[in-house]
């Protein structure tokens, strides 16, 4: 058996908590050992007591607005003081903008990881018992000290006796169980007190600890991070631009990872990276870029993209680490965020609002007319003059003082995407203050919307250019000026790419529609058409085009060109 399958099929427990998170298990586990819980218990509900008492006492007192600040940045502090597990939920609900007040959140958002790191010996030890071999025996070189502790676990930098350079990353002691005991407290808080809470969060509370809990147990598994990273790795095999470390599983273990150490400076660095020679505009493109190719291609996201994440390559590339928190999305949610960004920049909130209920921000039965003024609102403060002094970090406190009057909400995975999205805005913008981050975004859900290489993308389009049974001349128009802003926007295989659908089975309604939409309201919408053709003529010389469609016939087969005739009929 391969160390890998022998780590897969390990379904050892650890003090008695099994792996995967099982919230009845554990349950019973402490229940009959009260000893256990009591001495965190008493320390959780002091540290939470105190924390409330000065928050009533500030209302008490009329000092809540005065001591706003002071009060926020000491929740962050006393989560930092209980431990992982509070920490990891502080960092959740930083992404929480319709549960958590905004002045919290700011606090919230700085809440890294900072403990201490532990002990070497203990470390060494760990890589020992988990290896089943001495430090020496599996690292020819390993650095004294760990190069960055974080919440979870802490990495050294060594290399292997066969000379690859690599990070070795080890989990802090008794995590395991000390999550499992935090949640269990947590989930009996939430049985006992969740129906209490004022607060609208979707779903039952005890339900919402159980999914934060198989998150995070997930997350100190890093078999499975080392399959994420594998994963990812697979998704952007083709594309020269990331780079995604190697995983070398003889040296790994469900609390011991060893990958490809990354040489680069982390995105943070913006001066190193600067004298690097590396330019930090392509960096961002390249961010920017990766996180929609993941969201809207992949559907396999990293939902931890933080800046301590990311670096730039000295060859100008962008790398990733840190797999243990991803998320997937499903084809039908991929899609919808590709039409609201679509609707988003057509402005047509209507639309956006339909998308809305259908990522389930808000709930079906929800009457949407109020909302729409509000939503066209949000959007003109945050453009301001233009599209393109759109930014995420705008929009998303705009739609957090939304979130009270209407009844939206984030469901847990969108809270991770919008996360996410800020994050990489905010590196982006650290790199480049005049970044825009429309300017790489929407060139690029344009082309994938004009290439539409699947059905889905293609009745996307059709849905965006379309609205009431009208052809919306003037958003393909805006939807190919972008496009070609685009440097990897190549009008021609795209104009071959919508020739074939024209003429396929599956073009008809399309092919229909056209032709309704060339002579709609009784004329001849040449003016519009002659507009489209200045607008793609440089690139596109008659000849070629001819050339291409005449490639496209010849690569389709006989039922394709049958599909044509009808459509040649309709023309006679
Ligand atoms: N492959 C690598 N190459 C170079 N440095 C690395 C590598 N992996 C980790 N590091 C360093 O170790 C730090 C922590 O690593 P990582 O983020 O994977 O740990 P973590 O415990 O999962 O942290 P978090 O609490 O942020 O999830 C990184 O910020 C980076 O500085």
């Amino acid at each position: 058996m391969s160390r890998h399958q022998e780590l897969l099929s390990d379904p050892s427990s650890e003090n008695g908590i099994i792996r995967r998170y099982d919230a009845e298990a554990i349950a019973k586990y402490y229940r009959i050992r009260p000893w256990l819980y009591i001495w965190r218990t008493l320390t959780v509900v002091w540290v939470f007591g105190t924390f409330f008492f000065s928050l009533l006492w500030d209302k008490w007192t009329n000092r809540t607005e005065k001591n706003k600040q002071k009060r926020a940045s000491q929740l962050r502090q006393l989560l930092t003081h209980l431990g992982p597990t509070f920490i990891k939920v502080g960092q959740a609900l930083s992404t929480r903008p319709d549960l958590i007040r905004k002045d919290f959140l700011d606090e919230l958002i700085k809440l890294q990881d900072q403990l201490p790191p532990f002990d070497n010996q203990i470390a060494f030890a760990i890589i020992e018992s988990e290896l089943n071999c001495s430090v020496d025996e599996a690292y020819r070189e390993i650095s004294p000290h760990p190069v960055a502790a974080a919440s979870l676990g802490q990495v050294y930098r060594a290399v292997l006796h066969t000379g690859e350079e690599v990070a070795v990353k080890v989990q802090r002691p008794n995590l395991r169980p000390m999550l499992a005991l935090d949640l269990f407290l947590m989930r009996c808080a939430a049985q006992r007190f969740g129906r209490w809470l004022p607060l609208n969060l979707g779903h039952d509370l005890t339900l919402i600890v159980d999914e934060f809990g198989a998150k995070l147990f997930e997350e100190i598994d890093y078999v499975n991070e080392g399959h994420n990273a594998e994963k990812f790795a697979t998704n952007f095999r083709n594309d020269p631009e990331v780079k995604v470390p190697a995983i070398y599983w003889q040296y790994s273990s469900h609390k011991v990872l060893t990958l490809e150490w990354i040489n680069g400076y982390k995105l943070t660095d913006t001066e190193k990276i600067r004298s690097a020679g590396i330019d930090p505009n392509e960096i961002v493109k390249i961010g920017v870029t990766s996180g929609l190719r993941q969201l809207l291609e992949h559907g396999f996201f990293h939902a931890d993209p933080h800046p301590g994440n990311l670096f730039a390559t000295p060859d100008g590339r962008m790398a990733y680490i840190d797999f243990g928190m991803m998320d997937q999305l499903e084809e039908e949610a991929k899609e919808t965020i590709a039409s609201a960004v679509v609707q988003l920049i057509n402005q047509d909130y209507e639309a956006l609002a339909e998308d809305f209920v259908k990522l389930g921000f808000l709930t079906p039965d929800t009457d949407i007319k109020p909302i729409i003024p509000a939503l066209e609102k949000v959007w003109g403060n945050a453009i301001g003059q233009s599209v393109g002094n759109f930014n995420f970090k705008t929009i998303t406190d705009e739609f957090s003082e939304l979130m009270y009057d209407y009844p939206f909400r984030v469901p847990a995975k969108f809270a991770l995407i919008i996360r996410s999205l800020i994050t990489q805005e905010g590196l982006a913008l650290s790199l480049d203050p005049n970044f825009k981050i429309v300017e790489v975004a929407y060139p690029y859900v344009a082309r994938r919307l004009l290439r539409g290489e699947s059905p889905q993308l293609r009745r996307r389009l059709l849905e965006v250019l379309f609205k009431d049974g009208k052809f919306q001349w003037q958003r393909l128009e805006n939807m190919i000026a972008i496009a070609r802003s685009d440097k990897k926007f190549d009008l021609l295989p795209t104009a071959q790419l919508g020739l074939q659908y024209l003429i396929s089975d599956e073009g008809r309604y399309l092919r229909r529609q056209l032709l309704l939409a060339l002579t709609e309201d009784d004329r001849l919408h040449t003016e519009e058409v002659q507009r489209l053709w200045v607008l793609i003529k440089d690139e596109i010389n008659p000849q070629q085009l001819w050339q291409a469609a005449l490639n496209t016939f010849r690569e389709l087969s006989v039922s394709g060109v049958a599909a044509l005739v009808p459509t040649v009929n309709t023309l006679r």
